[in-house]
């Protein structure tokens, strides 16, 4: 694992910032810049790597330096959002906006259209003003103004329409995929010699992107989802033999599922692609559901979109790759019905898949503080010409984390982690059905 961070130069330039931080020091409240956050949070962790203490991995740490690399006045900055919709990218974008305007006085700040399409001359190259003005109020909205897509593009093509639009600072808003494409970015900026940040805020409603405890979107997207398992229960148990399921996004990792499960502690059953789990036999999921809706009437799934796809055929991939994914929720709905039919028991099935409801909203409060300073951690990480990083948060404080190492793995469900434990608890599962 490496931890460092690539920056285009020495900071020479004093920062608006220096006087509200230089005589700031690390407290449990804030981290100096000179500092480093530790990715290791118990002693046995630590005990076990056996390193001495400026050896062990850990993060640079965000927030505002005392002195940055660009002259705020001959900045140029680039904005763009990828990939699938997630509440808060609005948030984001006016975040940056507000912060480099206002805070550092930069002039000229521009959006690319529809994701990286935007750059591309076969798609009309489309960029837009960004001004205070022009994102006042846009945080109220869901979606992105900027819209977004999927689909590679050529790295060439994006740094040739940066260097004629004189960028100095590139921000991506995106997922894994995203991030894929801007280190291609990154790579064919540096070999052309080219100072350009490239700073990434990570964005996934998944939450699968590792070394950053948890993304921005998540908690809204987990929340509107749990108002379908709220419907899926009152509708299960206002009828004899009554079935609520429900469909949630999640096309690798559960957390969405587990989460919402969660907040309403009503699913007496999770099922998410990181547990295998298999429909036949004493202890398949139908023998169990069968029992549970006999002994107590009714019964609550939740099944994460990307779960049980071993049973399932695959649809091959979209514009970027990504597989397309079976329909487990339908896929369980006939299956359920058939189990039923055949033991003689009547079913009441309501099956509710709120699909692009839980990403199209705007963020809750909480989410949008949260994409706000992580909006302004990056605006200080590029003004420091940071580059080749995403903004993230470890244990509670504020860091930088090299792309590479975002997009390294995917932060899935640990079916020995705690959250999995606390979803057993909360639904009373059998920790393997099968
Ligand atoms: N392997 C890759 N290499 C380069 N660019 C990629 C790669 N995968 C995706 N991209 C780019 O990132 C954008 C968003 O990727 P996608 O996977 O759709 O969403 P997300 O970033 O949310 O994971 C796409 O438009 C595509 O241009
Ligand atoms: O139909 P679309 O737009 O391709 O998106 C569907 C997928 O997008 C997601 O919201 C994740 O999107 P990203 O990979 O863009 O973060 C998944 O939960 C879902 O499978
Ligand atoms: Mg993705």
């Amino acid at each position: 694992m490496d931890f460092s961070i690539a920056s285009l130069g020495p900071c020479r330039i004093d920062s608006p910032f220096a006087p509200l931080v230089e005589a700031r020091r690390t407290t449990e409240a804030y981290v100096d810049e000179g500092d480093r956050v530790l990715f290791d949070d118990t002693i046995s962790m630590v005990a076990a790597r056996g390193l001495p203490i400026e050896q062990l991995p850990s993060f640079e740490p965000g927030g505002p330096r005392s002195r940055i690399f660009f002259e705020p006045a001959k900045t140029r900055v680039a904005i763009v959002t990828c990939g699938g919709l997630c509440p808060g990218l609005n948030d984001v974008i006016r975040g940056l906006v507000l912060e480099l305007t206002e805070h550092y006085g930069v002039r000229r700040i521009v959006g690319i259209r529809n994701g990286y399409q935007g750059f591309i001359a076969r798609y009309g190259r489309d960029v837009v003003d960004l001004t205070p003005d022009a994102v006042a109020g846009i945080n109220e909205h869901g979606g992105t103004i900027l819209g977004t897509s999927r689909g590679e593009q050529d790295a060439g093509e994006i740094v040739d329409c940066l260097e004629r639009l004189g960028i100095s600072a590139l921000f991506v808003v995106g997922g894994d995929g995203t991030m894929r494409g801007a280190i291609n970015v990154s790579a064919e900026i540096a070999d052309r010699g080219l100072k350009i940040a490239v700073v990434g805020v990570p964005k996934t409603i998944d939450n699968d992107i590792p070394y950053i405890n948890q993304s921005f979107g998540f908690q809204t997207a987990f929340g509107r989802a749990a108002e379908s398992i709220r419907t899926a229960h009152v509708e299960a148990r206002t009828v004899p033999n009554g079935v609520g399921l429900v469909r949630l996004m999640g096309r690798h990792s559960g957390f969405i599922a587990c989460y919402a499960a969660l907040a309403k502690n009503d699913a007496d059953f999770v099922l998410i692609p990181e547990v295998p789990f298999t429909l036949e036999g004493d202890r398949g999921l139908l023998a169990h559901l069968r029992k549970r809706v006999v002994e107590r009437g009714h019964a609550v799934v939740v099944v994460a979109e990307g779960a049980g796809q071993e049973l399932l055929e695959t649809n091959g991939t979209d514009a970027s790759g990504n597989r397309r994914l079976g329909d487990i929720g339908v896929h369980l709905r006939h299956r359920i019905s058939q189990d039923f039919d055949e033991a003689g028991l009547e079913l009441n099935l309501k099956y509710i898949d709120p699909s692009y409801t839980i990403r199209s909203v705007p963020a809750n409060p909480y989410d949008s503080v949260y994409c706000l300073r992580l909006a302004h951690t990056a605006v200080h990480a590029a003004m420091a010409g940071r580059t080749e990083m995403v903004v993230g948060r470890w244990h509670g404080r504020f860091v930088h984390v090299p792309m590479r190492l975002a997009i390294s793995k995917r932060n899935q469900v640990d079916p020995e982690g705690d959250l999995w434990t606390s979803v057993l608890e909360a639904t009373g599962q059998p920790p393997n059905l099968r």
